[in-house]
């Protein structure tokens, strides 16, 4: 394997097999790596031979089959759970039933996301097309931050974007493959548990009810990737997630009081599997800034595709009066922070419309899939068609300027704010 960065400095690697090619690069700096002999891949994705794939922003590993030797890795036992999940799958197809669905849990930087990507492209390799379903709202692997979303893997993921280039450009392009996203609009669930709940509850419905309806997806079922939260609000999380995707294998990555605990709460449960799986060596923590940095290239992303797809999005005029702007009205304590029995009743899940429209400057949106007549209290049900940028904001004429992917009038007046910001480099 070659690899080359930007310098023009060139390094050749012979990788063993079962062994791993991991590396970095910053957002600043681009590396290029070519298979030169042999297979490999990259989170699940087979590396083409002769091909240069180029990396920005990144921490990955180019992994190595070839046949087993040691144990360095953990990708074995990450095989194996695939083949496991595979016969679920086989055995869902011939009695006509849903197939696994599979929830990933752990701490923040054990692999989670990694994992749910390699069970994916393992299964696409095998013909399966199940729905992954991510409920990070940290990253925004699927469309932005601050979304839970739900897409069916229909094609491979990218080696060098990941979902980027298929599901983000898709979304941008408005394509009927945008993927199905329900707007949390903040990083962490516990700023707003719930309401984070009320929007994994939405997605879980109708990613169900797709499922039913798809007989090309059903025995695939769902891979669910989560956010890396273990402590107490972590664990109700959880459960809830459990329940509403009727979750039936919880695969606990890389912690073990988590596994025992899952182990204690799941054990007289009949259809639900625990399963213990290691962190890899490899995984990279990632601090604030990396993560941050992640954020704004996945907004960026949004709009301007990616350095394969580029797009050009469109500046356009909106009036105060043709847009509904709404928040989440002002969270006094989350409820989970209140003496049992007390209940913050309905103000963590209660939409205020925003009229001072300075707050919105620099701030990403989320279009909702909601009539002009729908009710208040029913807009957070709705889905997401798309985001918006408000890239300025004139008190004077009323008017502000939006950055949108597709051209033309807003598809919707009822947008959702969150409290993401970006601004444009
Ligand atoms: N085997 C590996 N070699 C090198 N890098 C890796 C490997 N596995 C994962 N990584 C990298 O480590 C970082 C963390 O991995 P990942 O995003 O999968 O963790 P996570 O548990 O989902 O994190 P969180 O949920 O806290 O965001 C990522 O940048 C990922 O690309």
């Amino acid at each position: 394997m070659q690899g080359k960065n930007e310098l023009g400095d060139v390094r050749i690697v012979d990788l063993d097999a079962d062994s791993e090619f991991r590396f970095e690069v910053d957002f600043k700096a681009q590396v290029q790596i070519k298979l030169l002999k042999g297979t490999a891949e990259i989170f699940g994705t087979e590396l083409a031979t002769g091909v240069d794939y180029t990396f920005s922003g990144r921490k990955a590993a180019v992994y190595t089959w070839h046949e087993y030797t040691a144990n360095e890795t953990p990708m074995s036992s990450y095989l194996n759970t695939h083949l496991a999940i595979q016969q679920l799958r086989t055995l869902a197809r011939s009695s006509n039933e849903l197939g696994p669905r599979v929830l990933v849990i752990g701490p923040h930087d054990v692999g989670k996301t990694s994992l749910c990507k390699i069970m994916a492209s393992y299964a696409f390799r095998q013909g399966e097309k199940p729905l992954y379903v991510s409920l990070d709202t940290a990253e925004g692997s699927i469309t932005m931050p601050g979304a839970v979303t739900a897409t069916a893997i229909s094609h491979l993921i990218d080696i060098e974007e990941g979902f980027g280039s298929s599901a983000t450009t898709a979304a941008s392009m408005g394509s009927t493959t945008m993927p199905l996203a329900y707007y949390y609009g903040y990083e962490s669930p516990s700023e707003n548990v719930k309401m984070y709940n009320l929007v994994v509850s939405r997605l879980a419905s109708t990613a169900n009810s797709r499922l039913a309806a798809d007989a090309d997806s059903r025995a695939s079922g769902i891979i669910i990737d989560t956010p890396g939260l273990i402590d107490q609000v972590g664990y109700e999380l959880i459960w809830h997630a459990v329940q509403e995707f009727s979750v039936n294998v919880v695969v606990v990555l890389g912690h073990e009081r988590l596994y025992s605990d899952m182990m204690k709460k799941y054990k007289d449960q009949a259809g639900i599997t625990v399963v213990k799986l290691n962190k890899s060596g490899g995984v990279v923590e990632r601090d604030k800034q990396f993560r941050t940095q992640l954020q704004r290239t996945k907004i960026k992303e949004y709009f301007y595709g990616t350095p394969k797809c580029e797009l050009s999005p469109y500046s356009m005029l909106v009036n105060f009066n043709d847009i509904n702007i709404w928040r989440v009205g002002e969270v006094i304590a989350p409820s989970s922070a209140l003496p049992i029995g007390m209940e913050n009743m309905d103000s963590e899940t209660k939409l205020v419309k925003v009229d001072s429209f300075d707050m919105c400057l620099h701030s990403v949106m989320a279009i909702l899939d909601a009539d002009d007549s729908e009710d208040e209290g029913n807009l957070l049900n709705s889905s997401v068609v798309g985001f918006i940028y408000i890239s300025d904001v004139n008190d004077e004429k009323k008017k502000m300027t939006i950055l949108s992917p597709s051209p033309g009038r807003l598809p919707r007046r009822h947008v959702l704010m969150g409290a993401f910001k970006w601004m444009e480099t």
